[in-house]
């Protein structure tokens, strides 16, 4: 009954707020990355109702309970910088010298005079060290809370080797070194073992190579608002059910309501086609079809839930209901261009994948609704990365004005609006031939049955992980991936109802 009070009051807030601003376009606040420019606004809008100190005190409080709660009493030495984070740093030496741990500070530069960090060292009474070198090769513990959100420029070489000496990290908000909103090493980062944020993750905390550095990442409430983020122009999201919704089978569904995917098979990779069909079907399409370019006794003989067409896609376009197509999938470049622009100049909803990544020219993905380069193939139609992979996708999704799907084992999802949703939900067993072909037939699907491009990909991506967790078999191929995707499917749904 509780719970039920207080999700209408949750959802009445939200409304209030999306009427005033409709700045937070997916509901699920919980799944919100934070940049640090952002999470500096959160911390001055939460300023006006909680003082910064209070913030810090909690902050370290919550550090303390996940130290408390995970390691016996040892030697601890708490590194502590000159801003905030290093504030935090003091509140944990202060609370887990209470709780009677043998603690020592190394402070690295000086909070400035009247700072909330500064109040908080004073607060600090027991022993700062300074040979620190030593002391970080002694302690059982360091606790890095040298820099965080405000981390500015590389690591420091001193403070490098400082980190490099110790044998376990605890990192306070994220570990120094690693930027927080593209999870790029800033000269040297530290591997902690435990990393302790606050409110909202950043991207930072879960793109590579910064993922690699968190080890257990937990984020803790310290008291800060939710309706602090309606006022932000979120950009990133984490991949997680509750994020996008799969439409449900309703009494009056009919096949092409339910989905009509439409692929085409490549005359001599026809392997592709067929795994991109098997997992539309699995996934739950109205219809699945495939255009053969060659002979089509391959894909005749291949199941009996597909249609093989056997007129020329100048025809079969013709037909409205079918809206959605996958293209690459085991085409040869010659195929992508007999193709493509047939499909596009139609209007069809083309999902662009494998074959079309052959050249460099970006023009011929122009109206496509989605692609999904791999890191190889990203770099060979747009060229190197040359900031951070996050801005090279946003880039190419303005260039295409399609949804980048930038496959690795932090997947990007990328808008052209600039939204960028972040997938971890996947393992190496993904790493398989013809598990691509599986995801652009799960995103066929998902676009087939009426969601929009962006919440279709990031559903597909979710579930392709998903069905991988779900392998019996450790080195599943993309056909085991693909029998799991009905179980992937219903799971997305039980997940987002505990969720709301
Ligand atoms: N809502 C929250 O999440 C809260 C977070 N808290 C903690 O505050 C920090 C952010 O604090 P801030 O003072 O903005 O930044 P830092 O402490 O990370 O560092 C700023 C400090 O460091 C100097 N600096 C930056 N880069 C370098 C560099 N490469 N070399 C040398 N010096 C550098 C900079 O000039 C400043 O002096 C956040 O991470 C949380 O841990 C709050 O406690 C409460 C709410
Ligand atoms: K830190």
């Amino acid at each position: 009954m509780c719970r039920v009070l207080f999700l209408f009051l949750q959802c009445s807030i939200n409304f209030m707020f999306y009427k005033g601003h409709n700045i937070v376009k997916n509901q699920n606040t919980d799944l919100v990355l934070l940049t640090p420019l952002q999470m500096q606004i959160v911390d001055k809008a939460a300023a006006k109702t909680i003082p910064v100190k209070q913030l810090m005190e909690n902050a370290g409080w919550a550090v303390t309970q996940e130290i408390l709660k995970r390691y016996k009493p040892c030697s601890v030495l708490i590194l502590c910088g000159p801003g905030n984070n290093g504030g935090d740093g003091y509140v944990v030496a202060r609370l887990l010298a209470k709780a009677g741990w043998p603690v020592c500070v190394g402070a690295i530069g000086k909070p400035k005079a009247g700072s909330d960090a500064e109040y908080a060292a004073r607060q600090w009474c027991g022993k700062t060290v300074e040979n620190l070198e030593a002391y970080v090769e002694k302690a059982s513990l360091v606790v890095d809370a040298i820099f965080g959100a405000g981390l500015t420029s590389n690591l420091d070489c001193r403070i490098a080797d400082l980190l490099r000496k110790a044998k376990r990290v605890i990192a306070v908000d994220i570990p120094s070194g690693i930027d927080g909103e593209t999870g790029q090493i800033k000269g040297y980062a530290p591997y902690a073992e435990l990393t302790v944020s606050f409110f909202r993750a950043k991207p930072g905390h879960y793109l590579l190579p910064g993922r690699e550095h968190m080890g257990v990442l937990v984020i803790k409430d310290i008291s800060i608002l939710t309706n602090t983020i309606f006022t932000i122009d979120i950009k990133y999201w984490l991949n997680e059910p509750g994020l996008w919704e799969i439409p449900r089978a309703e009494i009056e569904d009919y096949k092409y309501r339910r989905g009509a995917v439409s692929i085409i098979g490549g005359s001599q990779m026809t392997g592709a086609a067929r795994l991109s069909a098997h997992a539309a079907l699995n996934m739950g399409a109205g219809l699945v079809h495939i255009l053969p370019l060659g002979n089509n006794e391959i894909y005749s003989n291949f199941s009996a839930c597909l249609i093989v067409d056997n007129d020329p896609l100048e025809d079969v376009i013709q037909d409205k209901r079918r809206k959605v197509w996958v293209c690459g999938p085991g085409l040869s470049i010659k195929e992508v261009r007999r193709t493509l622009p047939i499909l596009i100049a139609a209007g069809k909803k083309v999902i662009a994948d494998a074959g079309v990544f052959q050249t460099d020219q970006i023009d011929m993905l122009k109206g496509t609704s989605i692609i999904t380069p791999h890191m190889g193939e990203f770099k060979r139609v747009f060229g190197e990365i040359i900031e951070d992979k996050v801005s090279a996708a946003r880039q190419a999704a303005v260039k295409t004005g399609a949804v980048v799907v930038l496959k690795g084992a932090d997947t990007l999802i990328v808008a052209p609006d600039g939204r960028v949703a972040i997938n971890q939900h996947a393992s190496a067993r993904l790493a398989t031939a013809g598990s691509g072909d599986t995801l652009t037939g799960i995103i066929a699907t998902l676009l087939a049955s009426g969601m929009p491009e962006w919440e279709s990909a990031c559903a597909a991506v979710w579930m392709h992980g998903e069905a991988g967790y779900l392998c019996d078999h450790s080195w599943p191929n993309a056909e085991m991936l693909a029998n799991n995707l009905g179980k992937a499917r219903d799971n997305a749904k039980i997940i987002k109802k505990i969720d709301n």
